[in-house]
């Protein structure tokens, strides 16, 4: 049976973790393409990648504020099924990418306190998915994969006019507390699943997607 809670493991960067993101049953795999990130991979090693990747797990792309130059070689190279928009886009550079590119965006928007709930209604206008991630610390390197998550609370309850995925934080150990407390359907995870900064452990991977499951009431 397929799991409940549809996970995603961003980062990947060797063929290992393509495998054990399936095996763990992911809805999607997340390549990085933001080089301050110790997950970026090159275009080639994503394009490698993602044609290794089992039909009906959908490949997505991250990118922070790319040009409409780096999403076209992206693009062109890598066989995608989502693009991940994951800096300070707009709601109309939201709107842009869809059209250029022709496929679903998932916008994510950090969430520190209640302040920053509206801009999830304003992309939920514009994007395809919602991505709900903590906002990162002030003068951060990234604008995620930190490993921290925020006050689940905060959204508790909430619902949006297009789907959602939660993300921050999340581990093995907490997977389950955080789609009980927000009634999250998707989770994404990326420093939560590896064994060193960057390295993907298949281990945690599978451990994640089973508590994430055992986290259904
Ligand atoms: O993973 C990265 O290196 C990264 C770089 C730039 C933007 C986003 C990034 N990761 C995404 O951040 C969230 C949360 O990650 P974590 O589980 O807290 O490590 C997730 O969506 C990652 O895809």
């Amino acid at each position: 049976m397929a799991p409940l809670i549809r996970t995603k493991f961003c980062g990947l960067s060797r063929p290992e973790d393509v495998t054990a993101a399936a095996d763990a049953g992911a809805a999607y795999v997340g390549f990085v393409f933001f080089p301050k990130s110790p997950r970026n991979v090159s275009i080639e090693q994503a394009a490698a990648l993602a044609v290794t990747v089992p039909v009906g797990i959908a490949k997505v792309a991250l990118v922070v504020n790319a040009s409409d130059a780096e999403l076209d070689a992206i693009v062109e190279a890598v066989p995608l099924d989502m693009l991940q928009l994951h800096g300070a886009e707009s709601v109309e550079r939201v709107r842009e990418v869809r059209t250029r590119y022709g496929l679903p965006v998932m916008k994510a928007v950090g969430v520190a306190d209640a302040d920053d709930l509206p801009a999830l209604d304003a992309y939920a206008m514009a994007a395809d998915q919602l991505l709900i991630d903590a906002k990162p610390p002030k003068n951060a390197d990234l604008p995620g994969g930190n490993g921290l998550s925020f006050d689940w609370r905060l959204i508790a309850g909430k619902s949006w006019p297009v789907p959602w995925m939660l993300a921050g934080g999340l581990t093995p150990d907490n997977a389950a507390e955080a789609v009980a407390m927000t009634g999250a359907r998707q989770l994404d995870v990326s420093s939560g699943v590896e064994a060193s900064v960057g390295v993907k452990d298949s281990e945690l991977m599978t451990a994640f997607a089973e508590a994430a499951n055992g986290g259904i009431s």
